[in-house]
């Protein structure tokens, strides 16, 4: 008898897993099981981290690989669309995070409160012939709304803003924080992570070595001359002529350019940048954790130089950004790169602020 009731059950628990109770699809696409027919779940240590626009052709790809970071404890995916499929295929990895889906604002609350990272590439890409700045009247509202969210459900969350122009977005967010009382600009970062995996990949390639080797401090923002790879400051230690510089100047600054361009009106860099984010995301977390020596460059509150918000290398801690680094020793090159970039980043940040100010 109690053999066929353990069959029994088992049989249920299977039959509610291929036929999944459809009001449980949209919030959880990991739990299509009835909780009753669950096993515990280990619940691993770790962290808990939101993606924002995770259904996207960034979100999708680093939804994944963030479930396969040992580091991540709970993943919830948020988008206006789509989300309980990708949530549902994604929680079928056998990796330690469990992963929940959430759809549309309603549920945007829920998918923030208790997030320790929250990271945002929600919003539109760009096309062929457009700048980022043109990206600015559709998703300067969006990361406003996503930030009002943030401020409200976990106002001590590590941001990483993606979503462009980032160097407006990031004011933008700002703004918002301090509107709701809970800015602290430790925790908001403008991931330029993958202007450092350009710079680091192309000065690899000119130098014939290993680009994990190489590592290349890029300062600024992030758009066109707003972005200084600081080849001076590479390291293994190397020089560049001057073709080699304005090669390597000019590639890195364009290299988002390179991707729209070659995509042909189908978006943007979404795999190189979903390898960036998380790689920029994992850093964050082993700074929560406690780690030491964990330093990247990011687009942040600043002093670096006049600007209220600049990208530089940054150690990040538990309490997030806990030193900002000074440029270091800077050749004639850089400098005149420099003064180009502070003229337009000044420009973009004041346009984010006075976004949320009007
Ligand atoms: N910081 C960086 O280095 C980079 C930034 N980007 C930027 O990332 C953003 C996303 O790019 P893709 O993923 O290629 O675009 P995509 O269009 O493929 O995906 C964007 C996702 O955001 C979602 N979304 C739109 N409004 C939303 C809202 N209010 N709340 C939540 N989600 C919302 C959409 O439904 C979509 O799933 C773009 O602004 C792009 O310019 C792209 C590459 C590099
Ligand atoms: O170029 C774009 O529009 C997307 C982006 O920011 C990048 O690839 O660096």
């Amino acid at each position: 008898m109690q053999a066929s009731a353990d069959v029994n059950q088992r049989i249920a628990r299977i039959s509610a897993h291929i036929n999944p109770p459809t009001d449980n699809l949209q919030m959880e696409g990991s739990s299509n099981l009835k909780r009753e027919n669950c096993r515990a779940k280990g619940g691993s240590p770790g962290f808990k981290v939101a993606i924002l626009g995770a259904a996207g052709g960034i979100g999708q790809p680093l939804a994944m690989l963030m479930k396969m970071n040992p580091l991540v404890s709970v993943l919830h995916l948020y988008d206006v669309v789509n989300t309980p499929g990708v949530t549902a295929d994604i929680s079928h990895m056998d990796t330690g995070a469990v992963v929940r889906g959430f759809l549309g604002q309603q549920q945007l609350g829920d998918a923030l409160t208790g997030m320790d990272l929250v990271i945002i590439p929600a919003g539109v890409p760009r096309k062929p012939g457009m700048t980022r700045d043109d990206l600015f009247n559709i998703n300067a509202g969006i990361v406003r709304t996503l930030c009002e969210g943030i401020s409200k459900c976990c106002p001590k969350a590590i941001v990483n803003l993606i979503s462009n122009p980032v160097n407006s977005t990031v004011p933008i967010a700002a703004e918002v924080f301090k509107n709701a009382n809970t800015y602290d600009p430790r925790l908001l970062l403008g991931v330029t992570m993958l202007d450092v995996v350009r710079a680091n990949t192309f000065v690899a390639e000119v130098l014939g070595l290993d680009p994990r080797d190489v590592d290349v401090p890029v300062v600024g923002g992030h758009a066109g001359v707003t972005i200084l790879p600081l080849l001076s400051q590479v390291k293994p230690p190397c020089s560049f002529t001057q073709e080699e510089t304005e090669y390597l100047t000019s590639r890195i600054q364009n290299g988002g350019t390179e991707v729209v361009e070659a995509k042909a009106g189908a978006g943007s860099a979404t795999l190189s940048m979903a390898y960036a984010a998380v790689k920029f995301a994992d850093a964050c977390l082993h700074a929560l954790r406690g780690d030491a020596g964990v330093v990247q460059c990011a687009f942040v509150s600043s002093q670096v130089t006049e600007l209220p918000f600049f990208a530089s290398r940054v150690r990040l801690g538990r309490n997030g950004v806990e030193e900002i680094y000074p440029l270091g020793p800077l050749n004639e090159y850089e400098r005149v790169g420099l003064e180009k970039a502070k003229k337009e980043l000044a420009g973009s940040i004041e346009k984010g602020v006075s976004f949320v100010r009007k």
